[in-house]
């Protein structure tokens, strides 16, 4: 299978003294980095994404180089990362289906809507606006934001986080499920148990 991500001897801005990191991903196939706090893992992969440029190496998603504005790579690739970034005014559902619209889902955003509302235990708080969830709703809002659009590679920092017990081995099996149907996972976790249950390969990223 060629690979969909190669990061090649990159090192972050940040830690421009840190070994330089190569991993390659490939379709269906799920990398975990895990490491100390501050080690590197998010820098990693906001490199990943484009969001960040390193200081040294090159990051190629599908073979080009990847930048964040690069419509190819929005298209493709799904994040959960940092900060969530709702639209205020926005419910729950009207979230949603902007991003299902937005993604070009057409007549079936409705349903794939409603469906991912379940399945990610938001159906009661879809009138709702998401200021007023709680922090394991909020997070279940930005999953079910990225599961919501399609892709072909997903990059999740700390997806496990403010989930509680349960909600994390829907997770664990979500995860897999998308594997199956050829989702490249990168993913960076504190959670040792969802690393095992779902990557393929562990990379433990060094501090400085
Ligand atoms: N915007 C920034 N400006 C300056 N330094 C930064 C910035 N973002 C990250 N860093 C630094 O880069 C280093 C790596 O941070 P990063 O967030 O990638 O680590 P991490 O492994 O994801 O940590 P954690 O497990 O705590 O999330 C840290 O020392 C951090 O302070």
């Amino acid at each position: 299978m060629p690979d969909l991500l190669h990061l090649s001897a990159v090192t972050p801005t940040h830690l421009p003294h840190a070994a330089p990191t190569t991993l390659t991903l490939s379709p269906g196939e799920c990398l975990a980095l895990t490491g100390p706090n501050g080690a590197g893992k998010s820098s990693l992969l906001r490199i990943a994404t484009g969001r960040e440029r390193p200081a040294t190496g090159e990051a190629l998603f599908d073979g080009s180089p990847v930048h964040e504005d690069d419509p190819a790579a929005r298209a493709r690739i799904a994040t959960v990362m940092d900060a969530p970034a709702f639209y205020p005014d926005l419910t729950v559902r009207e979230h949603l289906m902007f991003v299902a619209l937005a993604h070009a889902l057409g007549d079936e955003a409705p349903g794939t809507v409603e469906r991912i509302l379940e399945e990610h235990h938001l159906t009661a708080q879809a009138d709702a606006l998401p200021s007023t969830l709680s922090s394991g709703q909020g997070q279940q809002l930005l999953l079910a934001s990225a599961f919501t659009r399609p892709h072909d590679l997903l990059v999740l920092d700390e997806p496990e986080q403010r989930l509680d017990a349960a909600a994390r081995d829907e997770l664990a099996g979500r995860l897999d499920a998308h594997k199956k149907h050829g989702t490249a996972i990168l993913m960076a976790t504190h959670d040792h148990a969802l690393a095992a249950a779902v990557a393929d390969r562990v990379l433990e990223v060094g501090g400085v």
